[in-house]
C-alpha cells in the first residue's frame, strides 16, 4: 500500500490545541526528541552540547529524569539509523513528502525509531505522533497521512526492515562514500557496527581478570576489562572511586602503548585532555608532561589523574607556542580530528560533521605533527594518533610528513604489543582499527572505536 498526503483533514473538535497537548502523556517527550533531531540534522548541533545538564537545550533541560533518558533513547536509535528509517518513510508514500516538509519528517522520524528500534508500544508511538502533527500548524494538513503511514509501517516492520537493514547505506552520503572508498572490502560491516551502541571498556592498573570477574565483565585479548552492559552510573561501580581503572576504548588504549617499555622516559602528551593516555603513560612509569589549551578540558586531567593517584606534569599551553626547556624522549601526539571513528558512542557524528571538516582538521595534524617532531630529540620517537576513519586524518597527513621530512622515518607497530589486533597493522605498518573489528556473536561485547596511529623515529 502507497500513501497520499492529503491536503484537507476533517479536524476532531476540540478545545484548545495546548490544553489537548498537555493531556496526552508522553508528547512533551517527543516533541523534545523531534526539537532535539532537528537542531542535530538541520544544523549541525552537537547532541553532547544539547544534552548537556546545565547548559543544554532548554526543551530537554525541562525534562524529568525520566523523559530525559527516554529521549536520549529515541534520539540515539533515530540517528544510528536514519537513512534506514528515511528509506521505510520514502516506502511508504506514493509521492516524496515535500522537501520542505523537514518537521513533519522528523515527527516521522521520531515515531519510527520508537516502532521499529525501541521497546515502546508501537500505536502509543503512533498516537503522539499523530497528536504532535494534529498540534502543529505545518503539519495539521498531514495528519491522516501520519497516522496511516506509522499504521502501516508496524504491519511491514517484519518484512520490510531486514531488506532495508541490508540493502540500504547507513550513513550519509558522503560519510558513506568516505568508507567505500576507504574500507572498500569491509565497509557493509562497519555501517552494521555503527547501528549498535558501544561495550564499555575499562583500562586497569592491573589485575584485568580480577576486575572482570568483580565487574562482570570479561578481559580483552589487549587486557582491557569489557562491560556489555552497566546499570546505572559507571561511577558507582567498583573501584572508580578509588583509581583503579578508567574508562577507556580498547582502540585508544593502543596508542601509548606502542612506544613499548618506557619506564624512566621523558614523555609530552601534546593533545592530553581527558588524560586516558596520559594515566597509561604515568602508569607505565614515564615522567610526563601532558600539555592541552583547553583550561576546562585540563581540569578535568587533573580530576581524573588525582583519583587515579597517578602523577604528570600539566601544561595549560598551545602547543604550537609551548617552549620547552629541553626535548623528550617521546611525544605522543593524540591529535583532534573528525572522530568519525567514534560513531558508536556519538551517533550525531555523520550529521553534524562535514567532507570540510575532515579536511581543515588534516592540515591541522599534519602542522601539529611537523611540530610535535621538533620536540623530540635525534632518536627520539612521536607517535601520531587520532579517532577518524578517514585516510585523509591518517595515512595521508604521515605520507606527507614522511615526503617533507627526510630525517624522519616510520617504525612498524610490532604485533606483540597488540595482541588480538594483528590484523590492524597495515601493510605500511601503522596502526588502523576500524568498528566491525574484535567481532562477538554478542553485539554487546563486539567492536571497537576507529583509529589510526604511526610511530615515527626523529632520525640522528
Ligand atoms: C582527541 S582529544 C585528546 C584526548 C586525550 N589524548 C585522551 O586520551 O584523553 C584532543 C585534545 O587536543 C587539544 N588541543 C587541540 N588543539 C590544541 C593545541 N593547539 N594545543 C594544545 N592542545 C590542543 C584539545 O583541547 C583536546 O583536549
Amino acid at each position: 500500500m502507497v500513501l497520499t498526503p492529503a491536503s484537507k483533514q476533517k479536524r476532531r473538535p476540540r478545545k484548545s490545541a495546548e490544553g489537548n497537548r498537555e493531556q496526552v502523556p508522553g508528547l512533551g517527550s517527543r516533541l523534545a526528541a523531534a526539537k532535539l533531531l532537528s537542531a542535530i540534522v538541520d544544523r549541525r548541533a552537537s547532541m553532547d552540547g544539547l544534552l548537556d545538564p546545565q547548559n543544554g537545550n532548554p526543551a530537554w533541560r525541562a525534562l524529568s529524569e525520566q523523559d530525559r533518558s527516554l529521549v536520549r533513547a529515541i534520539l540515539q536509535a533515530a540517528l544510528r539509523n536514519l537513512p534506514i528509517i528515511d528509506a521505510f518513510i520514502d516506502l511508504l508514500v506514493a509521492r516524496p513528502l515535500p522537501e520542505g516538509a523537514v518537521a513533519l519528517r522528523h515527527t516521522l522520524r521520531i515515531a519510527a525509531a520508537q516502532i521499529l528500534f525501541l521497546d515502546i508500544p508501537a500505536h502509543a508511538a503512533v498516537n503522539i505522533a499523530v497528536e504532535m502533527a494534529r498540534g502543529d500548524p505545518r503539519n495539521r494538513r498531514f495528519v491522516a497521512l501520519v497516522n496511516a503511514l506509522l499504521r502501516q509501517m508496524i504491519r511491514q516492520k517484519d518484512e520490510e526492515l531486514p531488506r532495508l537493514q541490508s540493502r540500504v547505506i547507513n550513513a550519509p552520503a558522503w560519510l558513506g562514500e568516505l568508507i567505500e572508498s576507504a574500507y572498500p572490502e569491509h565497509a557493509s560491516a562497519i555501517f552494521e557496527a555503527h547501528r549498535h551502541p558501544p561495550a564499555i571498556d575499562l583500562t586497569v592498573k592491573s589485575d584485568s581478570e580480577s576486575w572482570a570477574a568483580r565487574l562482570g565483565g570479561r578481559v580483552t585479548p589487549t587486557g582491557s576489562v569489557r562491560l556489555g552492559h552497566v546499570d546505572g552510573p559507571i561511577t558507582d561501580l567498583e573501584g572508580f572511586a578509588d583509581g583503579e581503572w578508567w574508562v577507556q576504548d580498547v582502540a585508544a588504549s593502543i596508542p601509548a602503548r606502542l612506544f613499548g617499555e618506557i619506564s624512566g622516559w621523558r614523555v609530552a602528551d601534546l593533545c592530553a585532555a581527558p588524560g586516558g593516555k596520559t594515566a597509561q603513560l604515568a602508569l607505565a612509569g614515564a615522567s610526563v608532561t601532558a600539555l592541552d589549551f583547553s583550561a576546562n578540558r585540563l581540569k578535568r586531567l587533573d580530576e581524573n589523574l588525582k583519583r587515579l593517584k597517578l602523577d604528570a606534569e600539566c601544561v595549560h599551553a598551545d602547543l604550537f607556542e609551548w617552549q620547552p626547556g629541553e626535548a623528550f624522549d617521546a611525544v605522543l601526539l593524540d591529535a583532534p580530528c573528525s572522530s568519525t571513528g567514534t560513531i558508536r558512542r556519538h551517533p550525531d557524528i555523520p550529521w553534524t560533521k562535514s567532507p570540510s571538516d575532515v579536511a581543515k582538521l588534516a592540515d591541522l595534524q599534519e602542522r601539529m605533527l611537523a611540530r610535535a617532531l621538533t620536540l623530540v630529540r635525534p632518536g627520539g620517537m612521536v607517535v601520531f594518533s587520532n579517532c577518524s576513519l578517514a585516510k585523509e586524518e591518517g595515512e595521508d597527513v604521515v605520507s606527507a610528513i614522511l615526503e617533507s621530512h627526510p630525517k624522519v622515518d616510520r617504525r612498524a607497530v610490532e604485533s606483540a604489543l597488540i595482541p588480538g589486533l594483528e590484523d590492524a597493522i597495515s601493510p605500511e605498518g601503522d596502526l588502523r582499527t576500524t568498528p566491525d573489528m574484535l567481532p562477538d556473536p554478542d553485539p554487546a561485547y563486539a567492536g571497537l572505536d576507529g583509529f589510526f596511529a604511526s610511530i615515527l623515529m626523529r632520525l640522528s
